[in-house]
C-alpha cells in the first residue's frame, strides 16, 4: 500500500503551476515572464545550487554532515530551479507532468531492465 504524507499530497505540478501564476499575476510580472527570461532564470538558479556544492568534494547522500542551515538552502535553490521550470513549461503551453510521464515511459523502452 503506498502511505503519502499530507505534505506529499497536497502538492501537485498544477497547484505549484497555478500558484506562480498567481504570483505573478499580483505583481503585474507576467510582462517579464516570458520562454527566455524564465530559461534564463532557471540557468542563474542552477548556477546557485552548483555553489553550494562546489568546492565540498564528494557529498554523502543523504547529507548526514551538513548543517541544517546548509540544508534548508539547498531546498530553497532546488525549490528555485523547479519553480521557473514549472513555470517555463506553463508558459510555453506544455503539461510538465504529462510530458515527465510520457518521458520515463520512453525512457524505460530506450533503456529495458536487467532480463
Ligand atoms: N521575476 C521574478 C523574480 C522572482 N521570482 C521568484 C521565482 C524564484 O523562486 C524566486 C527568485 O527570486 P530571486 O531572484 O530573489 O532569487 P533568490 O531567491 O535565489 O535570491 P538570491 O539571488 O538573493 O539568493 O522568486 C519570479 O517568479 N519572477
Amino acid at each position: 500500500m503506498l502511505i503519502f504524507t499530507k505534505k506529499a499530497m497536497d502538492t501537485s505540478l498544477k497547484d505549484l503551476s497555478k500558484k506562480l501564476e498567481e504570483f505573478a499575476k499580483a505583481r503585474d510580472w507576467e510582462q517579464y515572464h516570458s520562454p527566455r527570461n524564465l530559461l534564463l532564470a532557471m540557468v542563474g538558479e542552477v548556477g546557485e545550487l552548483a555553489e553550494i556544492f562546489q568546492w565540498r568534494g564528494e557529498v554523502t547522500r543523504g547529507l548526514p554532515d551538513w548543517k541544517e542551515s546548509d540544508k534548508e538552502h539547498l531546498g530553497e535553490e532546488l525549490s528555485d530551479v523547479l519553480l521557473y521550470l514549472i513555470r517555463l513549461a506553463d508558459i510555453c503551453d506544455i503539461d510538465l507532468g504529462d510530458a515527465t510521464n510520457k518521458k520515463i515511459v520512453k525512457n524505460a523502452i530506450k533503456y529495458p531492465p536487467k532480463p
